[in-house]
């Protein structure tokens, strides 16, 4: 029995072995990797070029899946890749977004969980407003800005598009947020004692069939991060605020109940803002008004079609200082750098009274 334990313990300790002369020659191999993503980056800066490349990171994944020969390892050498990329995009933003990133909001927000993914290393400025982020990026004062542009179940931020039409910034890159609402209340409290719930009128909205179930009395709040925050120094065993499972520890709260919303799938879109275009991606976005003529739209989204763009998004937002004037906003699939592109923004800028290419993205 001694002998068999000893025996186990010895392969033990040889596996341990084994497994740190495998890290060790790990890190040095990472540390190789990452000085070749430093070149990659210094030559995507020179080009304007995004740090998301969705054909490439598939490549990647194929040929590393064919490298492995044992079938029980392979998927968890592909997940384990997909990770040391999403590393290398991370560093990549650190050195392309060098210095502070902004938000609107409090810590714990959901822009602010956002850019932690994004930006892990970056300092994290926190604006009141979504238009002092807008005014911040103009001024240099951050390198960009993550704001929240679209959710999967209550629709657009509508006051984002119309900051985008006024202030010249590009959208550099997208980036969608599983957000997975919690029921948060103060220690001790339970889904027998809350009878009011507090969050963002969004929130509310969104798990508005698990509030009507309880029959929570439901109040708005400025965002979830303050709400849970209130919940927290209230310390009321009648209040439960809805946040994500982040916030509540933040601010020492009890999750009540998880994934509480009417949609399993709620995602936010946020975008990155910055100064700066960047030249490649597989989507592209146009801003552009046009005459009070018969037909206008109609021969915009015939050119469009021409070209072979699928388009797919379009909105239209009334112009804030010009009455009855609006604008449109597309989301197109492509290339916006090819040739094609290029003849539709010569023919759209014939066509429109203004025109702007938003921004150039990745969306896989
Ligand atoms: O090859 C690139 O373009 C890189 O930026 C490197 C890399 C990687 O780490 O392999 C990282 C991000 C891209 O999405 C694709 C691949």
């Amino acid at each position: 029995m001694e002998n068999k334990k000893t025996e186990q313990e010895n392969k033990l300790a040889d596996a341990r072995k084994t497994i740190n002369e495998v890290d060790a020659a790990l890190a040095k191999l990472f540390v190789q990797r990452m000085d070749a993503v430093a070149d990659v980056i210094a030559y995507k800066m020179e080009h304007g070029l995004p740090v998301f490349d969705p054909v490439r990171e598939k490549e990647v994944l194929v040929r590393c899946g064919d490298a492995i020969d044992s079938d029980a390892y392979r998927p968890y050498f592909v997940s384990f890749m997909e990770n040391v990329m999403e590393q290398s995009k991370r560093y990549q933003r650190s050195v392309l977004f060098d210095g502070t990133v902004g938000y609107q909001g409090t810590e714990g927000a959901y822009a602010q969980i956002a850019l932690s993914k994004l930006f892990p290393s970056h300092r994290a400025q926190a604006f009141e407003t979504w238009q002092d982020v807008f005014e911040a990026v103009m001024r240099d004062e951050i390198g960009c800005g993550v704001i929240p542009f679209e959710n999967s179940y209550t629709g657009e931020v509508e006051e984002v598009l119309d900051l985008l039409y006024r202030y010249p910034v590009s959208i550099r890159e997208i980036y969608d947020l599983k957000i997975e609402h919690c029921l948060v209340a103060p220690q001790g409290a339970s889904i027998g004692t809350i009878q009011e719930v507090v969050s963002h009128p969004q929130a509310l909205k969104q798990c508005g069939g698990y509030i009507k179930s309880h029959g929570f009395h439901a109040t708005a709040y400025v965002n979830t991060a303050l709400a849970a925050e209130h919940v927290a120094k209230e310390a009321d065993l009648h209040k439960a605020a809805i946040a994500s499972k982040e916030t509540a520890e933040r601010f020492g709260l009890s999750v009540l109940a998880e994934k509480i919303s009417e949609s399993a799938q709620n995602t936010t879109r946020f975008i990155v803002i910055a100064k700066q275009p960047a030249n490649a991606g597989n989507h592209f976005s146009l801003l552009f008004t046009l005459r009070h003529d018969a037909g206008q739209l109609a021969a915009v989204m015939q050119i469009i079609a021409q070209h072979g763009f699928n388009m797919e998004c379009v909105r239209s937002k009334a112009v804030h200082d010009v009455p009855w004037q609006y604008y449109f906003y597309v989301e197109l699939e492509g290339d916006a750098s090819s040739e094609q592109a290029k003849q539709l923004f010569c023919e759209m800028q014939v066509r429109c009274t203004t025109f702007r290419v938003l921004g150039v993205y990745y969306k896989s």
